[in-house]
């Protein structure tokens, strides 16, 4: 079985390099095998001996998750960046050369990344290695999707390379991936040395000035976002806070994109769209209240969330945008008249789904650029929220609150907007970002109070109280 498998690899290597031979240039090889089930956190980890570059993804419902480890091509843009993105991928897959017998999503070569918040906004050294766009194919990617496990390899084949050396580095890399057990995983064990607030007192009058500009109508809603900062006693197990976040955080979509000593990671609960053979799926997901210590407790909030007129004005603005957003791309759209509660393990958000049959001429990356940001992470309307969020916040949100995700060959894939998130440096130091919705009856207190509870879950995996 073994040996047939690995045939097939080295055949396909050579014919990538006769190809790469006979057009001149570099082709990617894309060659899936369908392996023995493994836990993605062990594979995560174990890359960690291969390269520093590695990603990470579970989606919210259904069982998928996939894992990647460092990067046979990189696709990296600041100017026009969606669509420049879009093109480059374009390109890179009229290149590639795929082995791939399953139909299975998330499986060949799929491309991982995501985007800043705002090009516009003045950059700081906090995100000095994340590009405005940047997405990277993996060099060796697990699938695990409906109870089997993948194993996509992606190569840059040259015309110069030699096929046997290829194989057999690959061979040695895929033993390392596939070695030990869960058992043997470390749990993170660091604590959390100094937790520092930026500024909150100037982040509570921001809200003030923000409530203000809002009641002489300059805009609806405009989300403000601020951040912490803690340190560590001893190096982070970034594996261990993946899991983690898998166990505690469910109804989250848990990521992390990992550059050199950096990695932004994160549970967020908030899908910005998933496009599945034409099938759309985006969510509104704005209005907070925490949960009840007793199901009765909770069973109140909830109902009060639902008929608060403050959560549902924050909320109602998401619906209204993502809906009109979707009108020119999309048919068939079904949005429910009404949200529902969606709940986290310390907080409950109101929820709409938007279903839509996206248009055969339009493609995931385009309603991306359509929707993002979203009035659940800029405000309403789009361009004076984020004028006012540009000027006036402190910080510089780098890729939190902006679409983290994959896409495939075929143009499905799913993105997430990268909230809850933390970005991790140099293994010893992280800073978190929590923002919410501000509309007119905004209370600084009780933003800022939001905020925190939405601090807890990041903290609470770093090594930090709840
Ligand atoms: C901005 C964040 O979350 C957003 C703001 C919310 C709110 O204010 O009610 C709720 C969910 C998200 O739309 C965040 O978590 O950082
Ligand atoms: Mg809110």
């Amino acid at each position: 079985m073994i040996q047939t498998e690995v045939k097939g690899l080295e055949e396909a290597l050579n014919h990538a390099i006769a190809v790469a031979k006979q057009k001149k240039k570099p082709q990617l090889l894309s060659f899936t095998y369908s392996v023995e089930k493994i836990d993605p956190v062990l594979f995560f980890e174990n890359g960690q001996t291969i390269d520093v570059n590695r990603i990470f993804w579970t989606s919210t419902t259904d069982e998928f998750c996939i894992a990647g480890i460092g990067e046979a091509y990189t696709l990296v843009s600041n100017e026009r960046r969606f669509d420049s993105i879009e093109q480059s991928w374009k390109l890179m897959l009229d290149n590639t050369l795929t082995f791939n017998p399953f139909q299975t999503a998330g499986t060949g070569p799929i491309v991982f990344g995501g985007f800043s918040f705002d090009p516009k906004k003045r950059k700081t050294d906090l995100w000095e290695h994340y590009a405005d766009s940047m997405f990277r194919v993996p060099s060796f990617l697990l699938t695990n999707y409906n109870g089997f496990s993948y194993l996509t390899v992606n190569v840059l084949v040259r015309p110069e390379d030699h096929a046997g050396q290829l194989h057999h580095d690959f061979m040695n890399k895929k033993s390392l991936l596939f070695k030990g057990n869960s058992d043997m995983l470390n749990r993170n064990n660091t604590k959390i040395l100094s937790k520092h607030e930026v500024n909150p007192d100037s982040w509570k009058k921001l809200v003030s000035k923000a409530t203000n500009e809002i009641k002489v109508g300059y805009a609806s809603k405009i989300v403000l976002a601020r951040e912490m900062n803690v340190t560590f006693d001893s190096p982070v197990n970034i594996g261990a806070i993946l899991r983690d976040l898998m166990r505690i955080q469910t109804n989250s979509y848990i990521f992390a994109f990992e550059n050199g000593q950096d990695c932004f990671l994160g549970a967020s609960p908030e899908r910005l769209v998933k496009v599945d053979h034409q099938q759309l799926l985006s969510t509104c997901l704005a209005g907070t209240a925490p949960r009840g210590k007793t199901n009765e407790e909770d069973k109140q909030i909830g109902r009060q969330l639902l008929n608060d007129t403050k959560n549902r004005e924050e909320h109602d603005f998401v619906v209204k945008m993502i809906k009109d957003a979707v009108l020119e791309y999309c048919e068939q759209i079904e949005v429910p008249e009404q949200p529902v509660l969606y709940p986290l393990k310390n907080l409950q958000h109101l929820y709409t789904p938007v279903k839509a049959k996206l248009k055969n001429d339009f493609t995931l990356f385009q309603v991306v650029k359509k929707l993002h940001p979203t009035p659940a992470l800029g405000g309403f309307p789009q361009g004076k929220s984020l004028e006012f969020i540009r000027n006036y916040e402190e910080l510089d949100r780098g890729w939190y609150g902006a679409p983290i995700g994959w896409v495939d060959a075929y143009q499905n894939g799913e993105f997430a907007v990268a909230i809850r998130s933390a970005l991790i440096k140099q293994k010893t130091k992280a800073t978190l970002f929590a923002g919410c919705g501000v509309v007119k009856e905004s209370d600084p207190q009780s933003e800022y109070e939001e905020t925190n509870i939405k601090f807890a879950p990041m903290l609470s995996v770093l090594g930090g109280e709840v």
